[in-house]
């Protein structure tokens, strides 16, 4: 047997961009946001596209989730190639496999937490019974069993925040993308959301992608792209482990 089928082959890329390029107009000038941008991301992990404002980490993660298209290159998503989906196909596409964190929360506010996570559920066709029973087990996931029946105005930002991750993980997506999912949040808060979204990534063999110019979460991800001026400066894998970082956080016995 050859060296090549000894070792075992990392997973298959779920998102596959390729020489992405994307220009936005404002008046006369034409600027590039994104030149020429070409990456994998694998699923089981927690991918962080880091970098200064402005960088085009915003576009970048509208582009690979099917939210805004490219004005070149190509991007696959799960296997389907986004700019070959209909409108309609691509709705369906995001509504069946996707979920999205956002900075600012997004919630209903007349909504409890159960019924803001049981919402999308009865988009996507699933029955009352099977909706509830999902969303209680997502709020559960995130630490909020004891307070599914609160409303947003009675919650913190921190729980707001584990609401929308619920609402999102209850969809099962294969793709979670996060945008900015902890910079409205104090440095515990955020902590907590990015320890779980990791964990989503781990348990579910999620493939999650955040973007963020947070640099203290850096040290959580599975692995950092770090962008610049429309571009992937570099590529690597932090050298604290999320795992044994979290491992040195457990309370001793
Ligand atoms: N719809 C748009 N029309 C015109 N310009 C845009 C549009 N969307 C983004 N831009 C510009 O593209 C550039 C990149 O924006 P983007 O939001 O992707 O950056 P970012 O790295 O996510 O920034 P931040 O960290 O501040 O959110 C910025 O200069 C922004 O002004």
């Amino acid at each position: 047997m050859s060296a090549a089928f000894e070792t075992s082959p990392s997973p298959a890329p779920t998102l596959q961009a390729r020489n992405v390029r994307k220009s936005f107009a404002s008046g006369r000038i034409e600027s590039t946001v994104l030149h020429d941008l070409t990456l994998d991301v694998r699923g089981g992990e927690l991918t962080l596209i880091a970098g200064p404002s402005g960088c085009g980490k915003s576009t970048l993660l509208a582009i690979l989730s099917g939210l805004q298209p490219a004005d070149g290159g190509s991007v696959r998503a799960l296997g389907h190639e986004l700019s070959g989906l209909s409108l309609n196909e691509l709705e369906h596409f995001r509504l069946q496999h996707t979920g999205f964190v956002f900075q600012g929360f997004n919630l209903f506010p007349a909504l409890s937490a159960l019924e803001q996570v049981e919402l999308p559920l009865t988009y996507m066709g699933l029955g009352k019974g099977t909706a509830r029973q999902r969303a209680i087990e997502s709020l559960e996931e995130v630490g909020l069993g004891p307070r599914m029946q609160l409303r947003p105005a009675e919650l913190s930002g921190g729980e707001k925040q584990r609401v929308a991750i619920a609402r999102a993980l209850a969809k099962r997506p294969e793709l979670l993308f996060a945008d900015e999912p902890t910079s409205a949040l104090d440095a515990a808060n955020g902590q907590i959301v990015i320890d779980i979204l990791h964990r989503i990534a781990r348990n579910h063999g999620t493939t999650v992608l955040c973007v963020s110019h947070d640099p203290r979460l850096v040290g959580h991800a599975d692995r950092v792209l770090a962008m610049e001026d429309g571009r992937i400066l570099s590529d690597h894998v932090p050298s604290v482990s999320p795992v044994i970082a979290s491992e040195a956080k457990e309370p001793s016995a």
